[in-house]
């Protein structure tokens, strides 16, 4: 077992500047027996990897793997997560571009991620409902960023955006990761709610990883007041519909509320039609 003093040691080491790129930590453990070999614990690990191997006579042999990478982020982590959340039309992704470009003309090096799934105006570019544009990588899931950015590119990387992100299932791991152990500054955009303002794919699960998080708001496309729900137009009911002003609009709690009777009334009526008729 690791052992408080022990662990301490490997989270907060006391000097660390000269470690070899990669240390391996062997765990050999019987079923009612662990021992730890740590060849060096006041290097400063940057993450870990553990690989279990069945011996025979079924004892398991566990290989703890530290990867220690000397760059600057591993120096001193200086990773931050922050989530911009908030109905459709509340200025999400004009925020999130605001803060890249600001990133970039500070001299960092930015890259934004959108989900493939939104191919609305092009699948290289996030645009603004106010048409700003900013080229953009279209992923399925952000585990295949650092592959298909490449992993050089990757590690000089200092900020990353992510619009959409409701639509990437992997979202926790990968902004996790990319500000825990490469020191990556993440900037998230993405609905947190959806059409029923039910909880919307994984933002949500990150707030707890967040330095900020930040909820816009819109405006009621009815009444002129802050919107912070977004209402579906049409009968459609999957849960992932792409779309903008065409499908949905902004609204406050009240419109909301009296928008979904309307929607359910009218969907009422349409099924009694439909059984009127045939
Ligand atoms: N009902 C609407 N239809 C089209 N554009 C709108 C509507 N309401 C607001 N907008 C515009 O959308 C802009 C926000 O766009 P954007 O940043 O893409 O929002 P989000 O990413 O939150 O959907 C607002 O500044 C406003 O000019
Ligand atoms: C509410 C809601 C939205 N969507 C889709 C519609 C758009 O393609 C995006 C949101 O884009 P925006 O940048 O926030 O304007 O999400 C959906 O699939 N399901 C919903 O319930
Ligand atoms: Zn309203």
């Amino acid at each position: 077992m690791l052992s408080l003093s022990r662990m301490k040691s490997l989270v907060s080491p006391t000097l660390s500047t000269l470690a070899p790129k990669t240390r391996r930590f062997s765990l050999y453990s019987q079923p009612s027996r662990n021992l730890l070999c740590n060849p060096n614990p006041l290097q400063k690990p940057n993450f870990f990897h553990v690989k279990t191997t069945m011996l025979p006579h079924n004892s398991p042999m566990i290989c703890i793997q530290s990867h220690s990478l000397n760059t600057e982020a591993s120096q001193s982590p200086s990773g931050e997560i922050h989530v911009i959340v908030g109905p459709m039309f509340a200025g999400k992704t004009t925020t999130l571009l605001r803060r890249i470009k600001s990133e970039s003309s500070n001299g960092r090096s930015v890259a934004i991620i959108k989900s493939n799934k939104d191919t609305r105006y092009g699948l290289h570019s996030i645009v603004t409902h106010d048409g700003d544009k900013f080229p953009c990588w279209p992923l399925a899931d952000l585990s295949s960023f650092r592959q298909e950015f490449g992993s050089d590119a990757y590690e000089k990387l200092d900020v990353i955006g992510i619009d959409e992100a409701q639509f990437f299932d992997d979202l926790y791991d990968f902004c996790r990761n990319a500000a825990d152990y490469d020191g990556k500054i993440v900037i998230v955009a993405g609905l947190d709610g959806d059409y029923l303002r039910r909880r919307f794919g994984s933002v949500l699960d990150i707030i707890p990883l967040a330095d900020s998080v930040t909820k816009l708001t819109a405006r009621c496309e009815i009444c002129g007041k802050r919107a912070f729900f977004t209402l579906r137009k049409t009968e459609e009911m999957q849960t992932e519909l792409i779309g903008g002003a065409d499908k949905y609009m902004p609204v406050c709690r009240k419109h909301y509320v009296g928008g979904q009777v309307v929607k359910e009334a009218t969907r009422i009526a349409s099924e009694y039609q439909k059984v009127q008729s045939g």
